[in-house]
């Protein structure tokens, strides 16, 4: 135990058994980082969305514990392509036979549409490569992917091989992939090379492995090339490696045919910040995934990353409208759920528990006029974009104020509570909340308000009639329901509120009078009705009360009794107690 007393065993579960493990930062190198003075990336700024390849189908695919078949591959491409990317890495076809199938599956049956390139990825293995091209025979246009690591520590560990060898392997694998396209002549094929492991691989050497490979390839502006950085494992902060990709747009030979792509996973959590900052930095293109799925920590996450450009003003060039979809074909092809926070398509990402977060997005919301451009307080896109609506955007737990309390009760009930009422009545949630230590529902909400501020017993008004005596006052003459009786009262007064509160004093036995009182509609057209909210003085106390009828006169008579009946409520209460 780590020197906490208490040992029940919750406690002790989530403390752990206190043994020290490895937990040691020593062991680990620092990041070297590269020579760049002259950096211009940090001036500059997204415009335009860069080209989207996506890796759902092979990266994000390798990564699940239970690969996709054939027909999940197919949902997962069918989104793909409706959503808009143009360039899809559709698997590994001489990895697996699903794959393999899964690319014949799509050729033969020709649903790749004419503006969609399809992508295959291969290691620089003669007979893996000569598998690839076999899966890919009779397609319009591909582009072939290979790749081989060139990382310090596979050189050392895993190939055995120095860094002659390794270069010499990628400009093997980059002459093989060639030589395969030309025996299948009516494809329009492209070659992508990855040095894989770029980020564990030095700087300079990566650039000549890749420079080897177009020495190969020889590439032309009008047929060019891609290569494609990874961060295979995301090792360092994202400007470092924007500084990485600035100085190997500056460097790399045949840049004006080249393609220049980069691929980051999000070991550190900052996939997307180095896309971003590689884009800057003179990317071209970028592979992720839909929401980040992908090896360990995921892929960076392409929805994300189109978002933030669409937040920004920037056209993604992807339609991410139909989250709902997105989401169901995720956890139906990844078997993974969605996190709840998930930027922007998690269930909580537009929901706001806090009392000021609330507070500000009711008044942003309410100023808002039609046209305006979208700037609400804590919400940084408009979640009916993405087929969602304004109703979680407040929900309300202990940790909430009077702005949510009355958002949502405006929302369920119309009611646009007098500034004076809502902490009033927030009280009475807050105190609910704590209770129960739960959210608060919208129609409990609805219901405490009804039992506290709408009280119809024990005191009712029925019927009325309204006439002008002749020395031009109101009379007003009512069945009222009392305690199980009906009676008639009648009071006089300067318009119908004050003819009942007259007539209210003389039979209740205190004050009746009215200290505030607001009142709008509810709803529009023939069908608009009316609500009121009436202060009253009861001598020592005031009560808020609350009315709605099919008339203003209606609306404002049953806030008055309401009032009434909660002070006839405290009186009894006080009686039991005495
Ligand atoms: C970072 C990435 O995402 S890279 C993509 C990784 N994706 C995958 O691996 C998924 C699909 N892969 C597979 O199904 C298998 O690895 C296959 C079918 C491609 C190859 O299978 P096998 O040959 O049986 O096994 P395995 O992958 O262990 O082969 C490793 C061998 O390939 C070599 N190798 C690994 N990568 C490459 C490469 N890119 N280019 C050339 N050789 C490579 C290794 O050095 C090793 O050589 P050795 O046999 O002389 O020791
Ligand atoms: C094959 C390559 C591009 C890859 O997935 C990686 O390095 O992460
Ligand atoms: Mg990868």
């Amino acid at each position: 135990m780590s020197g906490i007393e208490q040992n029940d065993g919750i406690r002790t579960e989530i403390i752990g058994d206190g043994s020290a493990g490895t937990f040691d930062y020593r062991k680990y190198p620092a990041y070297p980082k590269p020579k760049l003075s002259d950096r211009t990336w940090p001036d500059q700024e997204i415009t335009r969305a860069p080209v989207w390849a996506s890796v759902d189908l092979r990266d994000g695919n390798q990564a699940l514990i239970e690969p996709m078949t054939v027909q999940q591959k197919m949902v997962f491409f069918e989104l793909l392509v409706d959503i808009g990317f143009k360039e899809i890495e559709i698997g590994f076809p001489a990895a697996s036979q699903i794959d393999y199938d899964f690319t014949r599956r799509l050729i033969e049956e020709d649903l790749i549409p004419q503006d969609v390139t399809v992508q295959v990825l291969v290691q620089a293995r003669e007979e893996l490569i000569e598998r690839t091209y076999e899966s890919l025979q009779g397609v319009h246009r591909a582009i072939v992917h290979v790749y081989n690591s060139t990382s310090t520590v596979q050189r050392r560990d895993v190939f055995r091989m120095d860094q002659a060898g390794i270069r010499d392997l990628a400009v093997q694998g980059a002459t093989w992939v060639q030589e395969y396209a030309k025996r299948y002549p009516d494809t329009d094929w492209r070659f992508q090379y990855s040095p894989e492991s770029f980020t564990g691989t030095e700087l300079d050497y990566a650039i000549d492995v890749c420079n080897a490979v177009l020495e190969v390839w020889q590439p032309r502006p009008e047929n060019p090339v891609i290569i494609n950085l990874p961060a295979t494992v995301e090792m360092t902060t994202p400007n470092v490696f924007a500084d990485q990709i600035e100085i190997v747009h500056r460097q790399l030979h045949h840049r004006d045919a080249v393609v220049l792509s980069v691929h980051t996973h999000n070991d550190r959590g900052t996939g997307i910040a180095a896309s971003e900052l590689a884009v800057m930095a003179g990317a071209d293109r970028v592979e992720g995934t839909l929401l980040g799925n992908g090896e360990r920590t995921g892929n960076m996450d392409i929805l994300t990353m189109a978002m933030n450009l669409y937040s920004r003003g920037v056209d993604p060039e992807l339609d991410l409208a139909d989250m709902a979809r997105i989401q169901k074909v995720y956890e139906y092809c990844n078997q993974l759920p969605v996190h709840p926070r998930h930027p922007y398509i998690g269930e909580l990402v537009y929901t706001s528990f806090s009392g000021s977060h609330q507070d500000a997005i009711r008044k942003c919301m309410s100023a808002r006029k039609p046209g305006d451009l979208w700037d609400v307080a804590y919400i940084p896109i408009d979640p009916t974009d993405l087929g969602r609506n304004y109703e979680a955007v407040i929900r309300v737990n202990s940790q909430s104020g009077k702005g949510g309390v009355a958002w949502l009760l405006e929302r369920e009930t119309g009611y646009n509570l007098p500034r004076e009422l809502q902490p009033l009545f927030s009280q009475h949630v807050q105190k609910e909340a704590e209770r129960t230590a739960k959210e608060v529902r919208a129609d409990w909400i609805v219901t405490a308000f009804e039992q506290e501020y709408m009280a119809r017993t024990p005191l009712r008004l029925g019927d009325y009639r309204l006439s002008s005596t002749e020395a031009g006052d109101d009379q007003l003459s009512a069945d009222v329901h009392m305690d199980g009786q009906q009676q008639r009262w009648v009071g006089k007064g300067d318009g119908p509120v004050d003819a009942w509160t007259s007539a209210l004093a003389q039979h209740v036995g205190f004050v009746v009078e009215v200290d505030d009182y607001a009142e709008h509609t509810l709803g529009t057209g023939s069908d608009a009705r009316a609500v009121a909210y009436v202060k009253l003085k009861t001598g020592e106390r005031t009560w808020w009360g609350v009315g709605t009828g099919g008339d203003i006169a209606r609306a404002a008579l049953d806030a008055v009794s309401a009032a009434v009946n909660r002070e006839l409520a405290a009186r009894a209460a006080e009686a039991q107690v005495a």
